[in-house]
């Protein structure tokens, strides 16, 4: 497969997204297209899962090209988005002798991707930061320039909109994901097509299994057209003021899964393809879709081997809680973006509370 590549359009903030196989090999060159110079020291920030099968390689290309890298290693997993660990890797930023010329790298999916970035966002006020990113989920947080951390008592509330120079996606490094991770990645890139594509839907629908199986022909095709619905909004709207809330579908269910089971039980791909179900029950339920949209989305999410029915012990009423602490709630109401077809979606007003309890409690007792 060819090197294929794809620009964020954000004025002079404007960026690259690389994606090709082997391309950890060509990041020395990548960052000097971007302008992150040899001078200054860098840290790649990764996780451990990560480190162990690519930082040498990463270290090593760095090295042999001129660039001197430190390495903070954190625990895999979305705990690691928290305040302790960001504390941890500023300290080890200072220590490393981080200047303001300096740049941050960061290795892995999207726990490292939003952590590592909002540790640039901030370091002295702000410096440079690449995205490398290594599952397919990343095909999403590597994109946009959100980045954050959660607090116990909601995900992603503190952080900042900070955008990469470049992005390069090796996408050898998908080959040795787990499977269920490759689950979690397949949910925004279904994600993608119920919000911008139908075509898209249809054709995630046809290739189901030869992109379970990894097939890298399409599963660069697949990764992407994700990207470009993605880049295509946050060029319109970086800083969602607007439309670029539609990339939240069924996250405001899925956050609050998160957070209340502690940011463990299920991972983002998986808790956002429940609440993409529940977005779509929603929907039909006061008449903004017609019926079917709820048994599509939940079939076409069963083809790539995601959970589509309500996440265990759960109560309702605390999910309901912790929903309205979204971002996309204003003055305590809700917002939910709802699909009204395949392929279409909007941010909808005002529905009524009970309502969504009514089918949250259907899909308990289902
Ligand atoms: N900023 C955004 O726009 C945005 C968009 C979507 C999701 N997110 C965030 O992304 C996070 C989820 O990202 P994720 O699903 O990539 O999770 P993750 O970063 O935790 O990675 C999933 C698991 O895969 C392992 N792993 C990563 N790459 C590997 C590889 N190549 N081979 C083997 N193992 C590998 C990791 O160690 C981890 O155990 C969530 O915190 C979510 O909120 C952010
Ligand atoms: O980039 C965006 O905008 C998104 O909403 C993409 C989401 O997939 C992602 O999970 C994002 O981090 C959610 O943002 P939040 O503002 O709801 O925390
Ligand atoms: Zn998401």
């Amino acid at each position: 497969m060819s090197t294929q590549s794809l620009t964020v359009e954000l004025g002079e903030r404007s960026y690259p997204i690389v994606i090709g196989n082997g391309l950890l090999q060509q990041v020395p060159n990548l960052l000097q297209e971007a302008g992150i110079s040899s001078s200054s020291n860098l840290l790649i920030v990764t996780d451990e899962h990560v480190a162990v099968r690519y930082l040498s390689l990463l270290r090593d290309v760095l090295r042999a090209a001129g660039y001197k890298a430190s390495a903070s290693v954190i625990a895999a997993g979305e705990q690691s988005k928290s305040l302790a660990v960001y504390e941890r890797i500023m300290t080890e930023a200072i220590e490393a002798g981080l200047d303001r010329k300096s740049a941050i790298l960061a290795l892995g999916g999207g726990v490292v991707g939003d952590l590592a970035g909002f540790v640039a966002a901030t370091y002295m006020r702000g410096i440079d930061f690449v995205q490398l990113p290594t599952t397919l989920l990343a095909h999403d947080s590597s994109v946009g320039g959100k980045v954050a951390i959660n607090h116990p008592l909601g995900k992603n509330l503190i952080g900042a909109f900070h955008q990469p120079r470049v992005v390069i996606y090796d996408t050898a490094a998908l080959q040795t994901l787990p499977k269920r991770e490759v689950a979690a990645g397949f949910a925004e890139v279904v994600k993608h097509g119920l919000i911008a594509d139908e075509s898209f839907v249809d054709w995630l629908e046809v290739n189901a299994q030869e992109l379970w199986e990894l097939d890298s022909e399409l599963l660069a095709k697949a990764i992407q057209r994700g990207c470009a619905v993605k880049a295509e909004i946050v060029s319109e709207d970086e800083t969602e003021q607007g439309k670029r809330a539609l990339l939240n579908l069924g996250h405001t269910f899925g956050h609050a899964f998160e957070a209340l089971s502690q940011y463990s039980a299920l991972n983002h791909g998986e808790a956002i393809a429940i609440g993409m179900c529940l977005a779509a029950k929603v929907a039909e339920r006061i008449g903004f879709a017609e019926k079917g949209i709820y048994e599509r989305t939940k079939e076409i999410l069963r083809l790539y081997h995601l959970p589509t029915s309500w996440p265990g012990e759960l109560a309702p009423e605390a999910v309901l809680d912790v929903m309205k602490r979204d971002k996309k709630t204003i003055g305590g109401k809700l917002n939910l973006v709802l699909p009204s077809a395949i392929g279409q979606v909007e941010v909808v007003k005002d529905i009524d509370e009970h309502l969504i309890l009514d089918v949250m409690r259907e899909e308990v007792e289902a």
